[in-house]
């Protein structure tokens, strides 16, 4: 019992010598403390992305990210160029594939890595809102991608998801679930005072 309590009192000596003068400075230099991690920024960056797509049913959106932190590339699933939203069908229930949205659609990771605007997304990290289907699974190997952030693996029973997985482990791209920390991340564009904005 002594022993444990010794213990214990060395740890709070440690603790108070070492710890406490690092989290005082913190204190003192006045830093917002509820600031989006770097995590939520760069999923919240993919859900955002998201917000761009016409698809009814389900909007995905995916952010690459190199190893400065730095974006270089962001997509949303959607209709390839020239090939207008307004006259390619969304729908999919059609008995006629042709009149169904998945022989058209880009997918998010897709147009992610297509509209890099580095030379190469080599060893970057993916942020997405769905976990890649097999298609896209190939995109983020081939295009040297070694990481996958994702939110939902609600399709995770699916052969498309299996065999994504199946790939991405062979080819040893790392994949884990993202748990924010924040729930909301409010964007309220009526609250943004423009007259200060415009003295800055
Ligand atoms: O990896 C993906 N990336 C991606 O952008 N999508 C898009 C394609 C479709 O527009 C939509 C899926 O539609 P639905 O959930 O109605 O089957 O999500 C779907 C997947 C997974 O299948
Ligand atoms: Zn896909």
């Amino acid at each position: 019992m002594f022993n444990y309590l010794s213990q214990y009192f060395k740890l709070f000596v440690f603790q108070m010598a070492v710890l406490k003068p690092e989290n005082q400075s913190l204190k003192k230099s006045g830093k917002r403390e509820d600031y989006l991690s770097w995590d939520e920024y760069f999923m919240a960056t993919a859900i955002l992305a998201a917000k761009r797509s016409k698809d009814p049913s389900t909007q995905v959106g995916a952010c690459i990210v190199n190893d400065k932190k730095q974006i270089v590339g962001v997509g949303y699933n959607g209709m390839p160029r020239g090939c207008s939203d307004d006259e390619f069908p969304w729908g999919k229930g059609n008995a006629d594939e042709l009149k169904n949205k998945y022989y058209y659609v880009c997918h998010a990771e897709m147009n992610a890595i297509l509209n890099k605007n580095s030379a190469g997304v080599e060893n970057c990290r993916m942020y997405v809102a769905l976990f890649p289907c097999n298609e896209c699974a190939k995109f983020i190997i081939q295009s040297g991608i070694r990481e996958i952030v994702y939110m939902s693996d609600k399709d995770h029973d699916k052969n498309r998801t299996i065999a994504s997985k199946r790939m991405l482990d062979a080819a040893g791209v790392k994949y884990w679930p993202f748990t924010p920390q924040h729930k909301t991340i409010d964007i309220d564009f009526s609250k943004i005072d423009w007259n200060h904005m415009s003295q800055c």
